[in-house]
């Protein structure tokens, strides 16, 4: 049989999560696969991302090598995914996620409360800085740019006295003992979707021929991984249609003991903040979890209702 031909980006990150989903996809099927790469706007250019439209520039040129048949299947990590579908395209599995955390990597060993006031502490989200100034531990939140490398020498550099990134992207490129604090996610939620990937390809409801690709891949997909994802993805694109301002959110399965009657459960909190980190709104909900999705609609009605959409006003005033 033919190899299956996977796109990816060049990037370490890319490349390393790529190979992961192709030694499962090999293991699972016995199906060879071939990783092809694809060169995007953001990989060549040094214009700044938000320029280009964001990380969205990656996914789209994967997905545009997928809709033109030369690629069979590609891997995006899931917190850079648009929420919007995309037609013709469909996500064959969500894998078991990694840890979902942040994580600091600061000098010397240090984890946050020992960071001192003033220390200075890299980060490019929005929703990272707000959530580190909402501590109030007094440290000055500086933007930094790059990829993990980049961002990881600007501590042993001396540049900065920390970074804080995904704790998923430093476990897949084999570097997570360099982390000095997982953060816990009362002090800072992860970003919807984080640790998460999506495999994609064609819909086989719109080409059939695809239908081999899809079951191939549809072995990985993990049940318990795509629900939590499903809700805070859901929550996303809810709050996305009434406030603009930083999201922090993370569903945690919790299974239910089948012998007391209990059913499987999903626990997912959220955050809204202003930039500043001044002010946040928060709240947690808790419900079945074949109803994944439903709650993270209904998580995120309560929180614009509870002031969230303010939020993103004093944004733009
Ligand atoms: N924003 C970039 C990005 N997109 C995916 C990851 C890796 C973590 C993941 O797969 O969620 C990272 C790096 C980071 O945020 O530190």
């Amino acid at each position: 049989m033919i190899a299956l031909r996977l796109g990816t980006r060049a990037s370490k990150l890319a490349t390393s999560q790529s190979q992961w989903v192709a030694d499962r996809v090999t293991e699972l099927t016995g199906r060879q696969v071939e990783l092809v790469h694809i060169t995007t706007d953001g990989d060549v250019s040094t214009a700044p991302l938000a320029s280009m439209g964001g990380v969205g520039v990656f996914v789209s040129a994967l997905r545009e090598a997928l809709l033109a048949g030369e690629i069979d299947f590609a891997v995006h990590s899931l917190k850079d995914l648009p929420t919007a579908d995309a037609a013709g395209l469909v996500i064959a599995a969500v894998p078991q996620r990694e840890d979902p955390r942040d994580a600091l990597v600061a000098r010397d060993g240090l984890v946050l409360g020992e960071l001192p006031s003033g220390s200075k502490i890299g980060t490019g989200s929005p929703r990272r800085a707000a959530q580190l100034r909402a501590l109030g531990l007094g440290h000055e939140i500086v933007e930094i740019r790059g990829n993990v490398d980049t961002r990881l020498r600007k501590v042993t550099d001396g540049e900065l006295d920390a970074v804080v990134l995904a704790r998923a992207g430093l476990v897949r490129l084999g570097r997570a003992d360099e982390i000095t604090e997982t953060l816990d996610p009362i002090q800072m939620l992860p970003a919807p979707g984080q640790g998460a990937l999506a495999v994609e390809c064609r819909d086989p409801d719109t080409d059939p021929a695809a239908a081999d690709v899809f079951a191939a891949l549809r072995g990985l997909d993990d049940p318990w991984t795509r629900a939590a994802v499903a809700a805070e993805r859901a929550l996303l694109a809810t709050l996305e249609a009434g406030c603009s301002a930083p999201v922090g959110a993370l569903g945690e399965p919790v299974e239910g003991d089948p012998e007391a009657g209990e059913e499987d459960e999903l626990y997912l909190r959220a955050t809204v903040l202003a930039t500043d980190g001044t002010a946040a709104v928060r709240q947690s909900m808790t419900g079945p979890l074949v109803e994944a999705e439903m709650i993270g609609r209904k998580l995120a009605a309560e929180m614009l209702a509870d002031g969230a959409d303010l939020l993103m006003q004093e944004e733009s005033a």
